[in-house]
């Protein structure tokens, strides 16, 4: 098992957001995470990655049968977790290229030594040209190009357990099926003995259509109300919101 969450309970700044959270994600499968705005969503991404605001008062978090629940956010990152944010933030005075190189995980780079051809096609494959790999993180990106420079953070980063915050969400038709292709490679979804797993917050599912998922959840303060199939659950709630789940 990949991940196993048992029983969590998250407060934010004193109050209790996430109410007793069990949830596993076996190696090869993608787990969507639906449900109201608030309900915690966001909360248990930020949960799993350690973040110190987040205070667990009650269960646990196993990665690859390892208790992470107590570990720093940068430990857990080296044991194989990746996520893009909804809304990251700009880093003025950093460059997108040597936050890449401090998470390339095939290479290790000497100061000032230029990004491998690898990578620099993996930037072209996302539309992302040398040029702009010299721009400043997220600094007056667009929306989509600001997933799809966290896209190519984690295609060089190659992380075991991936975390998708709304990718679809302020972007355009034809790039959400550019990431959706990329997520599909992330989550090595291609082959049937996949070593990966994935977890995606999506509002409305229309990621779906092109990103195969193998189970849904529908948070709902701070619970989970439902899990099941994906193309069902959100059915349901496209017909009749959340107050039926
Ligand atoms: N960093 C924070 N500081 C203060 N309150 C927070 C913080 N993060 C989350 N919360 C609170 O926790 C609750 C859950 O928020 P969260 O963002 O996890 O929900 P969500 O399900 O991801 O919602 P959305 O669909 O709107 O993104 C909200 O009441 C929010 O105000």
């Amino acid at each position: 098992m990949l991940l196993e969450i048992s029983d969590l309970e998250v407060e934010v700044e004193g109050k209790k957001i996430l109410k007793g959270v069990n949830l596993n994600i076996d190696e090869g499968e993608t787990h969507v995470l639906l449900g109201p705005n608030g309900a915690g969503k966001s909360t248990l991404f930020m949960t799993i990655l350690g973040f110190p605001k987040y205070k667990v008062t009650n269960g646990k978090i196993i990665y690859k049968g390892q208790d992470i629940t107590d570990l720093e956010t940068p430990e857990r990152i080296k044991l194989g977790l990746g996520v893009t944010f909804q809304n990251p933030p700009s880093i003025r005075g950093v460059k997108l290229k040597d936050l890449i190189k401090l998470v390339d995980k095939k290479n290790e780079y000497k100061e000032d030594e230029k990004l491998t051809e690898d990578v620099i096609n993996l930037g072209k494959r996302l539309k992302l040209n040398e040029n702009f790999l010299e721009r400043d993180v997220n600094l007056g990106f667009s929306g989509g190009k600001v997933k799809r420079s966290e896209l190519l953070q984690l295609l060089a980063q190659q992380p075991d357990l991936i975390m998708f915050d709304e990718p679809d969400s302020g972007v355009d038709i034809e790039n959400v099926e550019l990431i959706s292709k990329e997520i599909i490679n992330l989550l090595d979804q291609e082959n049937e003995n996949s070593q990966k797993g994935g977890l995606l917050i999506t509002h409305l599912g229309y990621i779906l259509r092109f990103v195969n998922a193998t189970h849904a959840h529908v948070l709902i303060d701070g619970k989970i109300a439902r899990t099941g199939e994906p193309e069902e659950i959100i059915e349901k709630i496209r017909e009749s919101g959340f107050g039926d789940v």
